[in-house]
């Protein structure tokens, strides 16, 4: 399915939360990156029917998506960046609840559900109450109930906030498995996330897109930009008060510092290849102002 953007804007209280957005997502993977308030949920509550635009349109295969509302809702798998659950639901009635109000067959819900509460590492907590579960083991069910009608387009909102290293990685390769001849959207501020899964990154600031692309072609976008520098401490404070600072690291009396940069930003810095958090800061960053 094709989902396409144009010129999609927001407005709260006179103030742009989204403006002029015209974006295309076909099938794979695509990335949502922006900093705090960027307009990633109001973006994505337009698309899932939350919210109304106050301009421009959403299609899916060249229909208006308002206007097709249940066809699309249908195709729509979707997970909130807070989702709120009944909490005295099990995990397993939940799934089956999601399955009708979905218009699953009882039979269909429930399979799906035992395949989907095995792949998100939850089959043996399916009897215990939602008001039991971890912040974690929740995000998990989040993901599982979006997946559950197997839908054509799969949104999700800061899905892999909270979950343990093991269950991130197990949540991306999940996604790469789940992603043929389907659109994923997924918002978050975890790049590392989305670098290695994505097929292409939308870099959203102050609620405009300002860049679409492979992850690989974002990262050429600033090539000879970042640098690593050994310096003492009273070096790396000096560097830190005028540098983006990407990462900082002791090894001893020495600090190893990755500086992203237009010019060389001191003698004996060495260029680094960029990866996708170097354009992150790169572009989110405020005006010159340093980004530590
Ligand atoms: N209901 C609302 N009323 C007023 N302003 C709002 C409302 N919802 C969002 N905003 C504003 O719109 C802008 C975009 O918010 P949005 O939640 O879409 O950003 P985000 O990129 O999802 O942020 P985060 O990463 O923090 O979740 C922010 O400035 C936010 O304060």
């Amino acid at each position: 399915m094709e989902i396409q953007f144009d010129n999609v804007a927001k407005c709260y209280k006179g103030k742009y939360a989204l403006k002029d957005f015209s974006a295309t997502l076909g099938e794979g993977v695509f990335g949502l990156l922006g900093e705090n308030g960027a307009g990633k949920t109001t973006l994505i509550s337009i698309l899932v029917g939350i919210l109304r635009a106050d301009g421009g349109t959403v299609r899916a295969d060249g229909r208006d998506v308002g206007a097709q509302g249940r066809a699309f809702l249908t195709d729509l798998g979707y997970m909130p960046q807070y989702p709120v659950f009944y909490r005295d639901f099990t995990v397993g009635d939940f799934l089956l609840y999601m399955g009708a109000l979905k218009s699953l067959s009882p039979a269909l819900a429930r399979s799906r559900a035992a395949e989907l509460l095995d792949t998100v590492n939850l089959s043996d907590a399916r009897d215990k109450k939602i008001g039991a579960l971890s912040g974690g083991m929740r995000q998990r069910l989040g993901i599982a109930q979006a997946m559950l009608s197997d839908p054509k387009v799969l949104v999700l909102d800061e899905p892999t906030a909270g979950l343990d290293p093991g269950e991130r990685i197990r949540f991306r390769n999940l996604i790469s498995r789940f992603a043929p001849g389907r659109t994923i959207l997924l918002a978050t501020h975890i790049v590392p996330d989305v670098e290695c899964i994505a097929t292409e990154i939308l870099l959203l600031r102050r609620g405009k897109l300002l860049m679409q692309g492979a992850p690989s072609a974002l990262e050429q976008s600033i090539a000879g930009k970042v640098w690593e520098v050994t310096a003492d401490l009273e070096q790396s404070r000096r560097l830190a008060e005028r540098c983006c600072i990407g990462n900082m690291k002791q090894d001893g009396a020495l600090f190893s510092l990755r500086i992203v940069s237009d010019e060389c930003p001191c003698a004996g810095a060495r260029p680094a290849r960029p990866n996708l958090e170097d354009v992150f800061l790169y572009f989110c960053q405020d005006g010159d102002a340093p980004c530590a």
